[in-house]
């Protein structure tokens, strides 16, 4: 995105966790990540299994696990949150950063009404009386299109579908007009056509509240949907990172390539990866020893140098970056890499 600051910016984040026998030994999930993302914009971070993507997540919003040691920078507009203890994120959580996790229920409790807890949501931030807390509850209800919210309102987390719970978690993110929100794997537990209706929401807020949206997902058709710019990441590594058209269109890196392929064709929503990319990704400790690009063993385009130094991020076009030695190899179609992903 063009113009404005951005309101989160993550330069060279490294994040390990003790090895080995004594644990004095560090392996790497997720090394020298940067990116930022811009107010009223959808960043995707997209990648297999194992990736890094919650890691990330999790470290963004001051929730990284007690073993991680991490190092860079996270700045929220302009203030550095790495290494911040608890207390600073304090004021930060529900008013200006928000999560929208995978599962409705691990934020839910079963024991309030929905709306009690939207409206708990919004005294924890404001002053306001209980007469106006609820009715902005009712309200955040509407707004995520849950019908007749005044009296759905009253009801508990396990009387809602799932859909509903996932619409009812947005809005209790939203409620306080956050100025992030991390939305990790928010749809993985719907129907297809529930998780289509929920991510357009989602990115649709962003126009409503200005937010920014860091869409964790591993799902490229998600990404083409409804984010702006892309990051794809390998065993903890930036593969290729920009504009959504940009690089699914024409993508630089072979990963990116072999993702594309794993489409099936003609199913636009809801679909799946599929392994077009043979073998599985690297070990932390594989990823770690690597002493070329982490992709190689997989890639139908390694040569030497790939499996003797690392890429180095290269701007392919305009805000268009990739590491790959091989980049200007990669088919303009994907399938020529990799052949077509095939259903069942
Ligand atoms: N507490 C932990 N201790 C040790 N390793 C961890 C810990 N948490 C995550 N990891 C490792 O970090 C790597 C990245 O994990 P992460 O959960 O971020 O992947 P992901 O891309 O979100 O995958 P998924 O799509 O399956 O959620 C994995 O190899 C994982 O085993």
């Amino acid at each position: 995105m063009t113009g404005r600051p951005p309101l989160l910016s993550v330069a060279d984040l490294r994040v390990a966790f003790p090895d080995g026998p004594t644990g004095r030994d560090v392996v790497h999930a997720v090394r020298d990540v940067s990116f930022d993302v811009s107010e009223g914009e959808v960043l995707a971070l997209v990648g297999e299994s194992g990736a890094g993507k919650s890691l990330i997540a999790r470290v963004l919003l001051g929730m990284a696990p007690p073993t991680a040691r991490t190092s860079g920078r996270v700045r929220f507009r302009g203030r550095e949150l790495l290494g911040a203890a608890r207390s600073g994120y304090a004021g930060l959580w529900g008013r200006h950063l928000a999560l929208v996790p995978q599962d409705a229920l691990s934020v839910l409790s079963p024991v309030h009404t929905v709306g009690d807890q939207l409206a708990a949501a919004v005294r924890s931030v404001r002053r306001v009386g209980r007469a106006e807390a609820r009715a902005a509850a009712v309200a955040a209800l509407d707004r995520v299109g849950i019908a007749d919210a005044a009296r759905r309102a009253g009801a508990y987390p396990h009387e809602f579908s799932g859909g509903m719970r996932q619409r009812a978690v947005i809005a209790m993110a939203t409620i306080n007009e956050p100025d992030l929100v991390v939305a990790d794997e928010p749809t993985t537990a719907l129907d297809p056509d529930v998780r289509e209706q929920v991510l357009g929401l989602l990115a649709a807020l962003r126009e409503t509240t200005g937010a920014g949206l860091l869409l964790v997902t591993h799902d490229l058709d998600v990404v083409a949907r409804h984010a702006d710019r892309v990051l794809v990441l390998y065993a903890g590594e930036v593969v290729e990172y920009g504009p959504v058209k940009r690089v699914l269109e024409r993508p630089r890196a072979p990963y990116t390539a072999g993702l594309l392929a794993s489409l099936p064709p003609g199913e636009p929503t809801g679909s799946r990866l599929l392994p077009a990319i043979d073998g599985s990704p690297p070990s932390l400790r594989e990823a770690a020893s690597a002493p070329g690009c982490v992709f190689a063993p997989r890639c139908p385009l390694a040569a030497d140098p790939c499996r003797t130094r690392r890429p180095a991020p290269v701007e392919a076009a305009a805000g268009h970056l990739v590491s790959c030695h091989r980049r200007a190899d990669v088919p303009e179609v994907p399938t020529q890499l990799f052949g077509a992903g095939e259903a069942g």
